[in-house]
């Protein structure tokens, strides 16, 4: 099965290997051949940016990144500067693998100590942007790893989810977020949505390369609009994960489809609304005393902060979260937008550090 390639966790296309050409050796007459394979292999993983695209963020996030932006995009727009991190995944554990990280030169992700940290969730970085082999599918075998942003996993240790909690991940696939969250605790129903069939279905094999037997029959998997869980669902879960669509800043800077970024373009302002509707349904399938966190992979203010202050100006029953000591925490190696409130984190892309984009909110509900 083909599958479509992830929204906020995709990585580039690794770094070309050094010198894959030469490696061929120097026989005269033969000495185009590999040059050749090796400006084709460049030209396939090198994309082109979209300058349509680069335009419209430049406009947008010079005006509420001033300077910042620069340098962010000099990150966003080289992806052989982009680095990925290794989940483990702790259903299918091997020492080997650890080994075999750091003699690569990998590290533990979180050496600090968080507000929330389960020990079981173990996830490893490298400083430099090599790209760690992905696991194919293979029916009857657990995958041991997941190659991720790192900075996806701020959302699930915000979120804290504890054994025995119901959890429900709004917007799930292909999985990523449930995966972690499935690493720290063993929840008491979760419940994993994704609108889109394709995407479904992806996420569905995600869960059975991660996830065993007895603990996968435990899941919910369903394709509703998350709009309407809410209804659905009206305060049924502890803990909720709106992982939201959004603009994709990273991937949409190489979009090679020129009609369907200019309609992407053009529709971007309806995100907003969207999101913010995802949000309200979350709030109403929230058990009160239960918590909430909102996420996207974007820069933007409109589809970051600016739906969070309205929610939490149109709901009542609705606090923000102070998840400071955890910005704290993380911010060795993350690089965190300053001036944030104390609910929310923005991780912008830096050289040696280049997670995100991802904002992160929590917010409660006490009534
Ligand atoms: C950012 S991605 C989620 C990534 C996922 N949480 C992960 O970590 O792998 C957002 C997802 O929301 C889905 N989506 C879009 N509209 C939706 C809706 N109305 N209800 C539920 N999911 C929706 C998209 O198809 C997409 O898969």
């Amino acid at each position: 099965m083909r599958l479509p390639r992830a929204a906020g966790l995709l990585l580039p296309p690794p770094p070309s290997p050094a010198g894959a050409g030469a490696a061929l050796g120097p026989r005269r007459g033969a000495a185009r051949a590999p040059q050749q394979l090796e400006n084709k292999t460049k030209g396939k993983l090198q994309r082109q940016i979209c300058q349509v695209v680069l335009d419209h963020f430049e406009k947008q996030y010079t005006k509420e990144l001033g300077d910042t932006w620069t340098r962010v995009r000099d990150v966003l727009t080289h992806p052989l500067c982009w680095q990925h991190a290794v989940l483990l995944n702790k259903f299918s554990w091997s020492s080997e693998l650890e080994n075999t990280l750091c003699l690569k030169g990998y590290r533990p992700l979180f050496q600090e100590t968080l507000p929330y940290l389960p020990g079981s969730l173990k996830c490893y970085i490298s400083r430099t942007p090599r790209r760690f082999p992905a696991q194919k599918h293979q029916i009857g075998k657990l995958k041991e790893y997941y190659l991720l942003n790192a900075a996806s996993l701020l959302p699930v240790l915000a979120l804290e989810v504890k054994d025995g909690e119901d959890v429900l991940d709004v917007c799930a696939a292909p999985g990523g977020k449930s995966v972690a969250m499935l690493q720290c605790a063993y929840p008491g129903q979760f419940h994993c949505n994704e609108y889109d069939g394709l995407r479904s279905r992806w996420l569905k094999q995600t869960l059975e390369s991660f996830i065993p037997d007895p603990l996968i029959n435990s899941i919910t998997v369903s394709k509703l609009d998350g709009r309407q869980i809410g209804d659905l669902n009206p305060e049924l879960y502890d803990k909720i994960l709106v992982d939201a669509p959004c603009s994709n800043d990273r991937s949409w800077l190489f979009s090679s489809d020129i009609q369907q970024t200019m309609l992407r373009l053009i529709q971007r302002k309806e995100l907003s609304s969207l999101q913010l509707q995802l949000l309200r349904s979350a709030v109403k399938a929230l058990r009160p005393g239960g918590s909430l966190v909102y996420s996207t992979c974007t820069l933007s203010k409109a589809e970051n902060s600016d739906v969070i202050n309205l929610i939490l100006n149109s709901c009542s029953n609705i606090l923000p979260v102070d998840i400071s000591d955890m910005s704290k925490a993380v911010s060795q190696e993350f690089t965190l937008l300053s001036g944030t409130r104390q609910h929310e984190l923005l991780v912008l892309p830096e050289k040696e550090k280049a997670w995100g984009p991802m904002y992160v909110a929590k917010l409660k509900k006490i009534i």
